[in-house]
């Protein structure tokens, strides 16, 4: 999947940090051990297969296949089930790439030790102490005084992941409402008016009519960057002259799209967190203008959170929950940081929403959060 290819390739930074722990944890007190026969699929002895088989990556055992067995067992069950990733990691993909059967694995023994060091290799990576312990102690379940490689490791931590996200992977509702109103808070830089940009151009190439309000009307700069963006995304962006009241604005907005029949309207806001009580009279005066139109608006209010802030994000669900009716998250930046754990953390803690995360700054970097792309990509697992 190209979104999948795009976010392996951009939380490098976490996922390789992730990786190099990983690895450092297992070669610390492991042994290489000889490649264990594969219990789970039937090698296809080691005949040099023709080439065609080669580009192929897409036949590969999954890495996820064997149905998930940890989920719902309350009890450590003595034999844990095959990692799935012995399976994975013996494919003739696994083979090309020096995995699986072609020479000895390191392999350490979960102890209490090792539990340590991945817990604080999940809190390295920004993931917060209550979710690392959580996530290596059901990591541990049932594995205690097992061997495992890296890469068995890799995909257990994978799986218990994308288990804790799963439940907030929810895109964006569209509501029958016409004008649907969004309001789009949080802190200046975190990429409030990119998000709205790249939301407004994949929902006309929906097919949907957007219109774009931009309510930070104290920053000129911010009201030039989002009509940036709508002209990349061929969607009038209504301004209002520097320093006007945002609600006037937010007002005007909701009347004009109504008039046009639009199906979304976005209300970019400002994000100064440095007077709260002038933000939260702010976001609230917004909201109490607009109901005047549409008492039950706005439908959607969507937190915009930066990755690269790592735990910060937390506080920032905190602050912003006082502020406004959040309603759901969307996680840009995690291109380039090496913090991506913190999704996990705020998907533990909060349980909100979240609806999309953002890789880079171009139109397309954008897109619907998937739990097991995104534990995939974060824990640097080779296929999916
Ligand atoms: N690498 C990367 N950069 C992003 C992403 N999203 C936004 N940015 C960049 O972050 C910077 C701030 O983004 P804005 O959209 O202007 O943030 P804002 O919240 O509207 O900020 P203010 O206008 O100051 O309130 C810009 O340089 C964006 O290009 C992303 O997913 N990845």
């Amino acid at each position: 999947m190209a979104f999948f290819t795009k976010l392996k390739d951009r939380l490098f930074k976490s996922s390789s940090r992730l990786e190099q722990g990983l690895e450092a944890i297992v070669e610390d007190g492991g042994e290489e051990t000889a490649p264990t026969p594969d219990p789970v699929i039937p090698q296809p002895e080691p005949e040099p297969q023709p080439v065609p088989e080669i580009p192929e990556p897409a036949p590969t055992p999954q890495p996820v296949e064997t149905p998930s067995p940890e989920p719902a067992d309350p009890t450590p069950a003595p034999p844990p089930p095959e990692l799935p990733e012995q399976a994975q990691s013996k494919g003739l993909i696994g083979r090309l790439f020096g995995r699986g059967d072609s020479g000895p694995v390191a392999r350490r023994t979960l102890d209490d030790d090792m539990l340590e060091q991945l817990e604080e290799l999940l809190i390295a990576s920004d993931m917060g102490v209550d979710t690392a312990l959580r996530v290596t102690a059901n990591m541990a379940e049932g594995r205690y005084g097992r061997k495992l490689s890296t890469q068995e490791i890799k995909q257990l931590l994978a799986q218990e992941i994308a288990r804790v996200m799963e439940p907030v992977a929810k895109p964006m509702p569209l509501y029958p409402k016409r004008p649907q109103v969004v309001l789009v808070v949080g802190v200046n830089g975190s990429g409030k008016t990119t998000t709205i940009g790249k939301l407004a151009s994949q929902f006309k190439a929906a097919g949907k009519k957007v219109v774009i309000a931009a309510g930070d009307t104290f920053r000129a700069a911010a009201v030039e960057q989002l009509q940036v963006w709508g002209d990349r995304a061929g969607v009038p962006v209504l301004t209002a002259p520097e320093g006007s009241d945002p609600a006037s604005l937010a007002f005007d907005a909701l009347t004009k799209a109504q008039a046009d029949g639009a199906d979304l309207l976005m209300i970019d806001t400002a994000g100064r967190l440095q007077n709260r009580a002038d933000l939260m009279e702010e976001l609230a005066k917004i909201v109490r203008v607009i109901r005047k139109i549409d008492e039950t608006a706005p439908h959607n209010t969507l937190l915009v959170l930066d990755a690269t802030t790592g735990q910060n994000a937390l506080s920032q669900v905190e602050t912003f929950r006082k502020l406004a009716d959040v309603s759901g998250l969307v996680m840009t930046k995690l291109d380039g940081t090496a913090k991506g754990g913190v999704l996990v953390a705020l998907a533990d803690k909060f349980g909100m929403p979240i609806h999309a995360i953002g890789v880079g700054e171009q139109i397309d970097d954008l897109a619907p959060f998937d739990p097991e792309e995104f534990a995939a990509a974060l824990t640097g697992l080779d296929s999916n």
